[in-house]
């Protein structure tokens, strides 16, 4: 008999046919109001889950009492507890490296948009208010030759980091949990701690994971340290900053503009302040929303639960204290 696994969010045909000669597939292509008791009554069955974009924490998780392993299509591992899954020996697999030039991508993109305030200036087109030419109430800012920080250089801040150097000439300052010899020698970077990031960036880009370390680690406080013409760029979690304070930064000056992939409620209301602002940039969450990425990213899940179920989880394992045991 296959192994039982439950399908949370829909996928190309190729991969789920990939799944069907693994596993007894069922599949949710989005869990909702409508079908959350089916789906959680169907976690009592599933030896292997696989999806995206669903919180699944030890409450919901105690269903699965069969589950041998955790498949989530995205590189983010927040909506899962690891220590809990590590503590019931279940692996959690997730999909590094496939995206981060996509996501690289993304968060330039924000970059360009905020400093020249792209999206504001194509409504005004649109909208029948462009009347005159333009004049310094409506001029950006450079981006070429300015100072990039990044917190969380990891494999996407990288990527970032790169386009800022290579591409347009920025110079690359960083903070991390560890040193980045790599982004030292490769980007000429320079590692410091993030209060002297703050001070003294033009565009400060974060790309940390969601973690209990990281949760609000942007607040008021670090608002108020940035330059007043700072971009404040977030692509890794909304929760990793303090929304309702970047609101204030951006309503009150503190800083210039910001641009989000990311938010602490998605999908972001339309009433949010946030939507009021000129000087946001808001993107519902697309790093890695591209036809090639996003289908990469699916691969490289469905490859994760196979070998997970097999035995094997020695490639993108998220949960690496099961690797040590
Ligand atoms: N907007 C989008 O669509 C996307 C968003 N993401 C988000 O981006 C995140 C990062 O992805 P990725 O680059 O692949 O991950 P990585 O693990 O490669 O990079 C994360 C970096 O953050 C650093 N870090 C972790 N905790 C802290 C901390 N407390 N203080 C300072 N630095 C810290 C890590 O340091 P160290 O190296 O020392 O461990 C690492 O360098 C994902 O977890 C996800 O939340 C990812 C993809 C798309
Ligand atoms: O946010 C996207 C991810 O892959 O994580």
């Amino acid at each position: 008999m296959k192994p039982k696994v439950l399908l949370y969010r829909a996928i190309p045909e190729q991969e789920r046919q990939r799944l069907d000669e693994q596993f007894d597939v069922t599949c949710f292509n989005s869990v909702n109001d409508a079908n959350q008791d089916a789906f959680l009554a169907a976690l009592a069955d599933t030896e292997g889950l696989i999806g995206s974009s669903l919180d699944l924490p030890p409450e919901r998780l105690d269903l699965a009492q069969k589950l041998q392993a955790a498949s989530t299509i995205s590189v983010g591992t927040d909506q899962f507890d690891l220590a809990y899954l590590a503590k019931r020996d279940i692996p959690l697999m997730h999909t590094p490296g496939v995206l981060n030039e996509t996501t690289a991508d993304t968060l330039f993109t924000l970059i360009m948009c905020t400093a020249r305030r792209a999206i504001e200036l194509s409504n005004m087109v649109r909208e029948g208010r462009w009347t005159s030419n333009i004049g310094p109430a409506q001029y950006g800012t450079d981006v070429h030759g300015k100072t990039l920080g990044i917190i969380g250089m990891g494999r996407i801040g990288y990527a970032i980091a790169k386009r800022g150097h290579f591409g347009f000439d920025m110079k690359i300052q960083y903070s991390n949990r560890n040193r980045k010899p790599d982004a030292e020698q490769d980007l000429n970077a320079t590692y410091m701690d993030m209060e002297t990031l703050l001070k003294t960036s033009d565009f400060v880009c974060v790309m940390t994971p969601l973690t209990a370390e990281t949760e609000q680690l942007i607040g008021a406080k670090e608002f108020a340290m940035m330059k007043p013409n700072a971009i404040f760029i977030n692509g890794s979690r909304g929760k990793v900053i303090d929304e309702a304070a970047l609101v204030d930064a951006l309503s009150n000056g503190t800083i210039r503009a910001a641009g989000l992939d990311v938010f602490e409620v998605e999908p972001l209301s339309g009433d949010s302040p946030l939507c009021k602002l000129d000087n946001a940039v808001l993107f519902p969450h697309i790093g890695s929303a591209t036809t090639e990425t996003r289908l990469a990213m699916v691969t490289c899940a469905v490859d994760n639960l196979i070998n997970a179920m097999n035995g094997d989880v020695s490639k993108n394992c998220a949960n690496k204290e099961l690797l040590d045991r």
